[in-house]
């Protein structure tokens, strides 16, 4: 079947709720008719549901936004995270399977222990810090394992300009005088546009059925938490100062990686995709919606 019908077949979206999921209902719409399914219309960690969801609507292509991306508090919820970020995957792709549909799913930069001194590369040793990380190293590992049409992408620091992230939380909190911010952690923010345009580019690609299996889908380059903090607080034209705190200085339930960037190199190679810098990102998302 030729690569653009597996859309046109339809696109089966769950997690569509979430911060990526409401950008890629958005961005997908084009490509066919997109089901959105919200956690209250599929539980993607209920074998049974998940099958029955993906029965009803017989698409040609999953998307899977749904996630456990409470990382603090997942110290504390092992089994409700490994519910959802480890088995979800593994049912949804047994239901594609079941279908014939290709899979789109989602993993993290926090698979890694942040010790490489440069940017990941795919088949780069994972071992994450932390209970969130570990329970998407088995989501994606699960949905590699079984034989289908998936494209497991890793990306990083996600935000929009709406919802619950670290843009947001900065814009919210800088009205109540000078931010600490951590300073020796080092990532890609990407915004979550950037993620669904690029998950269409890799749909509509002529060679896709071809180029399944793990990709690195963050922006290009990359900063720390207090880096991104202060392009935000210049983006909103904010009058704030932005102070430098290390890890140390504010501890959080659950360990980090200190520098967790992804080189993008293969998704360059394998299909021509490449995402624009970090700090261009932030700039075109202002020059968006000012
Ligand atoms: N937010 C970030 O900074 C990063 C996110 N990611 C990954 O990107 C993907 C998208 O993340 P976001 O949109 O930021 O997350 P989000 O937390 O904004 O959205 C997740 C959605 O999943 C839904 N959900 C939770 N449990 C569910 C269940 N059992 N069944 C069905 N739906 C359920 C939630 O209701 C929510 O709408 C996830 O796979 C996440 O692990 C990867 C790296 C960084």
């Amino acid at each position: 079947m030729a690569h653009a019908d597996k859309a046109r077949q339809g696109i089966a979206l769950f997690g569509a709720q979430g911060q990526l999921g409401r950008a890629l209902a958005q961005v997908l719409a084009g490509l066919g008719p997109v089901h959105t399914l919200s956690h209250a219309d599929c539980d993607i960690g209920d074998e049974t549901a998940v099958h029955a969801a993906v029965r009803r609507l017989r698409p040609g292509v999953i998307v899977n936004a749904a996630a456990y991306t409470a990382v603090d508090k997942a110290e504390a919820e092992r089994d409700t995270a490994l519910r959802i970020n480890a088995y979800g995957p593994g049912y949804l792709a047994d239901a594609a399977l079941s279908v014939g549909a290709w899979l789109v799913h989602y993993s993290t930069d926090y698979v890694f222990d942040g010790t490489a001194g440069r940017p990941y590369r795919e088949d780069d040793l994972t071992a994450p810090l932390n209970v969130y990380g570990e329970s998407k190293r088995l989501g994606e590992e699960a949905v590699l394992a079984r034989p289908l049409t998936a494209f497991v992408l890793r990306t990083a620091w996600l935000y929009d300009r709406e919802g619950r992230n670290f843009l947001t939380t900065v814009r919210r909190l800088a009205a109540n005088g000078p931010l600490r911010i951590v300073c020796d952690q080092y990532g890609s923010p990407t915004p979550v546009t950037v993620l669904a345009q690029t998950t269409r580019a890799i749909l509509v690609h002529p060679r896709a059925a071809d180029c399944a299996g793990l990709y690195h889908a963050a922006c290009d380059g990359a900063t720390s938490w207090h880096g991104f903090a202060e392009a935000i607080v210049r983006s909103f034209g904010l009058a704030v100062a932005v102070l430098p705190i290390t890890t140390a200085d504010y501890p959080t339930a659950a360990h980090r990686p200190a520098y967790s960037v992804l080189d993008g190199a293969r998704l360059k190679e394998h299909l021509g995709i490449t995402l624009p810098s970090w700090d261009q990102a932030l700039a075109d998302l202002f020059m968006e919606r000012p």
